[in-house]
């Protein structure tokens, strides 16, 4: 837009009206062409079609036309920018420098990435012209080198020289097959016709669950490896149990094993944990007869000790050491080799990993609570928190976490985590963390819970003189350990009291101290307190040795 004089006379030859501004373009809206409007007229450019005398087109504008345009890119100098073309000979001189360099220890490629390095590691593709080539090498590869007297592939070994031989062989890996099953068969417990009944039973549609790796922790052939050496060295084996739950801690198939392939072998169960199971129940776990004697022509004897994960097999040899010679953990696999410990001259103890006998028919849900697997590997811990409130009271789990009132597991570990503060991004409360520590509180004892012992009829009518006796069925000789809180050693003189109100009230100080105690349960050396009992069906034993080498810590 011009000014003045200019602006002026291009009004007037745009024939506009006196005012001048109704059609005159202004800068704005209408001032340049749009972008359609170019377009249009750049369509006109070409030309336009030319018609005869009456009208008709006798040749379309180049913009009417149906031909279809050539398509046509045109080539860029660009696109050749980065590449290079160099011949195969500096190619090979290249990748030869470059594995001369790659060779060297001390030089290091750097910017290898500027490089093209697919070009020099071709070679390692397995895919694509190599692979071919090396195809073509194989097939090509001279008779000599492969079957000659200087032949230098390596021929499959069959380790048969006939076709009957080959049968022979097959039929003897059949038998081993079948010594096989029959051994793990023995280990896990279960007779042929049980087995048979089960295959029968399985007719049945079953629904069976995936089940988490972590879940066969302590079954390893490994672990059990392991075992078989510890029960092959000791004379003694004590079986350590949970006193929390001794039959859900018994290695039944190892004791079968035992009883069948090592008959000579002493088995003693010891209750350990016992400051976590109030004194009567304690006590009713108790036999009364002392050993008389054990194995008095040896020169020396091990005591192997053997269970599930986490029992305290460890912290046993500890405290009968009264020295931390064993590493003690609360989570389960601390022990990861068997190894020796010398107790005294004539004793060695022998601790052995934690082993889990296989199809125990054990659920998820009850290796968690034996305390089996590592709860910080358990996905979705939320899931077994149904359980513990059902093993637990709920006036032990509102003694312990202040919580009541609660419809549902999940709810129970929501008003915890809120209570503790344990909440996630945007306030969502962490169910998760809160399930796995209340799983370990459970393991370590926070929260009371036991199994009760087993109660037949007969006994129940003849008080707890009868079960005093109760032990007699395991048809086994008893050491029971009971580590912990010193206060607890008071249980094993207790063992008398009839009373069940006394009971009772010892069960009411259990909780208590149970519930106050916030700390970690540790063994305490000071705490060492060891008898040896055994039911009046037990096998007898040998000599006085281990009475005798253990005076001064057996108390019964
Ligand atoms: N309250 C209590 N805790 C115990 C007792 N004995 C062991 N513990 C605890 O149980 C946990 C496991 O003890 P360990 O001796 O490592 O158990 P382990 O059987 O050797 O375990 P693995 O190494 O898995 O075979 C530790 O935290 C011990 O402090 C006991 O008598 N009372």
């Amino acid at each position: 837009m011009g000014s003045g004089k200019k602006e002026a006379s291009r009004k007037e030859k745009q024939g506009k009206t006196s005012d001048g501004m109704s059609n005159v373009k202004t800068k704005g809206e209408n001032f340049y062409r749009s972008a359609k409007k170019a377009k249009t007229l750049s369509m006109f450019k070409e030309g336009k079609a030319q018609r005869n005398s009456t009208g008709k087109i006798t040749k379309a504008a180049s913009y009417q036309s149906r031909d279809k345009p050539q398509a046509r890119i045109e080539p860029n100098r660009k696109w050749f920018g980065n590449t290079r073309v160099i011949s195969q000979d500096a190619l090979n001189s290249f990748r030869e420098a470059m594995a001369e360099r790659a060779s060297d220890p001390y030089q290091v490629l750097l910017k290898s990435n500027k490089l093209p390095m697919s070009l020099v590691r071709d070679g390692e593709n397995k895919n694509g012209l190599k692979q071919h080539q090396a195809k073509i090498q194989v097939e090509s590869a001279p008779f000599g080198d492969t079957f000659g007297p200087k032949a230098q592939r390596k021929r499959v070994k069959l380790d048969v020289g006939s076709l009957d031989d080959l049968a022979g062989q097959s039929t003897k890996m059949h038998q081993e097959y079948a010594e096989r099953l029959e051994h793990a068969r023995l280990l896990s417990g279960t007779s042929e016709d049980q087995e048979q009944a089960g295959e029968a039973d399985a007719e049945e549609p079953v629904i069976s669950t995936a089940q988490e790796p972590i879940f066969s922790k302590g079954q390893s052939r490994r672990i059990w490896n392991e075992l078989y050496k510890v029960i092959d060295s000791s004379d003694v084996i004590l079986h350590v149990l949970d006193s929390r739950d001794p039959n859900g801690t018994r290695c039944r198939s190892v004791e079968k094993y035992i009883r069948e392939e090592a008959p000579h072998k002493h088995l003693v169960f010891v209750l350990n944990k016992c400051d976590l199971v109030p004194t009567g129940v304690a006590t009713d776990r108790h036999c009364s007869r002392q050993f008389s004697s054990l194995h008095a022509s040896r020169k020396q004897i091990s005591v192997g000790l053997i269970g599930y994960p986490n029992v305290g097999k460890s912290s046993v040899i500890n405290t009968l050491r009264k020295k931390k010679v064993c590493t003690v953990a609360p989570i389960p696999g601390e022990t990861k080799v068997w190894q020796y410990i010398t107790l005294m001259k004539r004793i060695y103890l022998i601790d052995c990993p934690g082993v889990v006998p296989p199809n125990q028919g054990d659920s998820p849900e009850d290796i968690l609570l034996k305390g089996v697997v590592r709860v910080e590997n358990v996905q979705n811990p939320e899931q077994y928190i149904a359980a513990v409130l059902r093993k637990t009271k709920p006036q032990h789990i509102e003694r312990t976490y202040d919580v009541r009132d609660f419809n549902s597991p999940t709810e129970f570990l929501e008003v915890l985590a809120r209570k503790g503060g344990r909440l996630l991004k945007g306030g969502e409360a962490d169910v998760d963390g809160v399930a796995k520590m209340v799983l370990n509180d459970f393991l370590r004892g926070k929260i009371p819970w036991f199994t009760p012992p087993p109660i037949s009829e007969n006994q129940e009518e003849k008080g707890l003189e009868g079960r005093k006796g109760r032990l007699g069925e395991m048809g086994k000789v008893e050491m029971q350990v009971s580590g912990g809180l010193e206060s607890n050693s008071a249980h094993l003189e207790a063992k008398g009291s009839d009373d069940d109100e006394d009971e009772e009230d010892e069960f009411e100080g259990f909780e208590e101290r149970l519930v106050n105690d916030d700390s970690d349960v540790e063994m305490s050396d000071d705490s060492e307190h060891v008898s040896f009992e055994h039911a009046s069906t037990a096998p007898t034993v040998d000599s006085l040795l281990l009475e005798n080498s253990f005076k001064d810590r057996i108390v019964a």
